[in-house]
Order: C-alpha cells, then sequence, then structure tokens
C-alpha cells in the first residue's frame, strides 16, 4: 500500500499546513495540521463547544456508522506553544490520500484552547511522532502511521513542504521526481517520541561553518526554527536593526533589513534557507517591524527544525528498526 496527499499552507506566511482526510461511512472530510511533533490524533467534533467553533469542519461519530466509542478512554495535551486540547475516544475508518485504516483511534475534541478556535483552517492534528507520546489513558493509542505501517510497500513517509505552494505527505514510497541528489539518512533517537536527530552544524550567509553537533526534533507542526541562543545571536547580528524583543517574544528586525541565508547540516550535506523564509512576517498587518523565522530555544529546553527548515528540504521519515531520518535537496 501506499498513500499521496496534498500539504497546503493555511496562510501567507506558511504559519501550518493542512492535508484532507476522511473519516467514517459515509467519509467525513477534514483538514488536519500533520505533526511530527506529537502523537495524537484529534478533530474538533460534534462534541465540541459551540463557542469554541469557529467555522473549522467537525467529526460527528453519530453519524457515522462505523464509530465506536471507546469506553472509559480520554485524552489531554499541551504542545510547545502553550496550545492545549482534550476529550473523548472514539476508533473508526480514517483515508489519507488513498491509504486507509481501520479501527484508528480519533480523538473528538470536548475543550480546545482558544488559539486552535482561533486557527479557523485547522480542523484537528495528526501525530506522526512516536506512539509512546500518545496521551489517551487508560490505554495509549496508535497513530495512523504505526496502525499503517505493516501495510505499507516501505515503512516510511516523507515531507515535501514547500513556501506558498502546495507539497505532499507520501506514505510508503520515496517519489524520486521530489529531489535532487542523494538523500543522507542520519540516527534518530526516539526517546521520548520526538524524531530527534543531530545536525553538523551551521553556518550564516557566506560565512564559515562551524562543524558542532546541534540535536533537535524535526516538527512539521512548528513554524519556525528554535536553535540555541549562541547560533541565534550570531545570525542576527549579521541583520541591522535586529534586536531581541522581549514585547514581541523574539527577534524582531526592520521588513527592508537585508537578511543572510542560514545553512545547517546533516552529516556532509548542507541544507540553504532563503533569507524569504527568515523574514517571517511583520509583527501586525502592514507593519514595517518584521518576526524573525529563527528564534532562540532557549525558553523551550528543546531545539527545534520546523516548517521555515524543512521548507529547504525533502525529508524522509524512516519508521524501519531503528529508525531514521533523510534529507536530501530539493
Ligand atoms: O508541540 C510541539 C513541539 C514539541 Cl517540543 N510540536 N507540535 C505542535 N503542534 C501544535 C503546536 N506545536
Amino acid at each position: 500500500d501506499t498513500g499521496s496527499a496534498a500539504a497546503v499552507p493555511i496562510d501567507d506566511v506558511d504559519i501550518a499546513y493542512v492535508t484532507p482526510v476522511t473519516i467514517g461511512t459515509p467519509p467525513q472530510t477534514l483538514q488536519l495540521d500533520f505533526d511530527t511533533g506529537s502523537s495524537d490524533l484529534w478533530v474538533f467534533s460534534s462534541h465540541t463547544p459551540a463557542s469554541q467553533v469557529r467555522g473549522q469542519e467537525i467529526y460527528s461519530p453519530n453519524k457515522s456508522s462505523t464509530a465506536k466509542l471507546l469506553e472509559g478512554h480520554t485524552w489531554s495535551i499541551t504542545y510547545g506553544d502553550g496550545s492545549a486540547s482534550r476529550g473523548n475516544v472514539y476508533v473508526d475508518n480514517f483515508t489519507v490520500g488513498g491509504l486507509s485504516v481501520a479501527q484508528q483511534a480519533v480523538q473528538t475534541a470536548q475543550q480546545v484552547s482558544s488559539s486552535f478556535t482561533s486557527e479557523t483552517n485547522i480542523d484537528g492534528l495528526l501525530g506522526l511522532g512516536f506512539s509512546t507520546l500518545n496521551t489517551v489513558s487508560p490505554k495509549s493509542q496508535l497513530t495512523f502511521f504505526d496502525n499503517a505501517k505493516a501495510s505499507l510497500d516501505s515503512p516510511v513517509f516523507t515531507v515535501d513542504l514547500k513556501a506558498q505552494a502546495a507539497g505532499t505527505y507520501d506514505f510508503g514510497f520515496i517519489d524520486k521526481a521530489k529531489y535532487t541528489g542523494e538523500i543522507t539518512y542520519v540516527p534518530v533517537n526516539t526517546n521520548p517520541g520526538y524524531w530527534t536527530f543531530t545536525s553538523s552544524g551551521y553556518a550564516v550567509g557566506s560565512g564559515s561553518f562551524s562543524s558542532q553537533s546541534i540535536t533537535g526534533i524535526a516538527d512539521t507542526g512548528t513554524s519556525l526554527v528554535y536553535l540555541p541562543t549562541a547560533i541565534v545571536t550570531a545570525y542576527y547580528r549579521q541583520v541591522s536593526g535586529a534586536t531581541n524583543s522581549r514585547n514581541y517574544g523574539g527577534y524582531v528586525f526592520p521588513c527592508s533589513s537585508a537578511l543572510p541565508t542560514f545553512t545547517f547540516g546533516v552529516g556532509d550535506a548542507r541544507f540553504t534557507i532563503p533569507s524569504s523564509y527568515i523574514s517571517y512576517s511583520p509583527i501586525a498587518p502592514g507593519s514595517s517591524t518584521c518576526f524573525g523565522g529563527l528564534q532562540s530555544s532557549s525558553g523551550l529546553g528543546i531545539n527545534i527544525w520546523g516548517d521555515v527548515a524543512l521548507k529547504a528540504a525533502f525529508v524522509v521519515f524512516n519508521g524501519a528498526n531503528p529508525p531514521t531520518i533523510g534529507w536530501a535537496k530539493k
């Protein structure tokens, strides 16, 4: 088996990407944020208070002849950005890009935090982290990828995110048309359950490459790149007018400033994030102050290679034993 589905940016700064999925019988279509940084599959639902729903599509299990309540099971999750949700659990038929899983655990939201209510283009999340992170209690549930893995031609999924264009999530195969050159694979540490790998270093603009280990997670569910303060200050030192603003919660700079590129290493390979991806967005519509796509991870306790970095590569999430992660140019 294989599957392939579009990853569509939800706004003009690629804050997140959504992918269509169908749930139940007859099929209900929702747009989910595929998230390699978590492992719960949750949806806005008929259980979500109307006051917390602002145009999102909802899943109604009572309209699906194949839905079954997972008695006595609940879930509750808080993400790295402080957003949160919780609720009940059903199992139902679930399809992504032609790839179907019967009896997929679908977590229905009874409560979502304000940032999910405000994100009107996201109808829920589909976790692609390791199932050890799943929050369902008393029995944790498997991710869509873990449920599908045995029937896939190859136990992999690939991520091809694009700037202001539709990319793809492929399951079960590696599409040679989506990348150039070789794929550089490096080990993954599955503890505690993220796709954690170690980058081999970085360079700012045309500067020299600094070889150093930077351990972090490949996270499609996070918009920006969060790295150690020393690296981030070295970057913004090259940006005139840049400052680390407590007010705006990170590095900002005049939108007119020239930004260097940012290069990161994976093994012997080098990936360059274009300046345009790092000139992330005006801090408010029409403002001449811009917020950076590269920020410090010091407040997080973890380094995160989010969409700003993933957009610069074709990434293979290899779920074999042991798992590895592969990066290629495109
Ligand atoms: O929660 C994280 C970071 C884990 Cl360290 N990524 N996934 C996600 N989903 C929604 C916001 N962020």
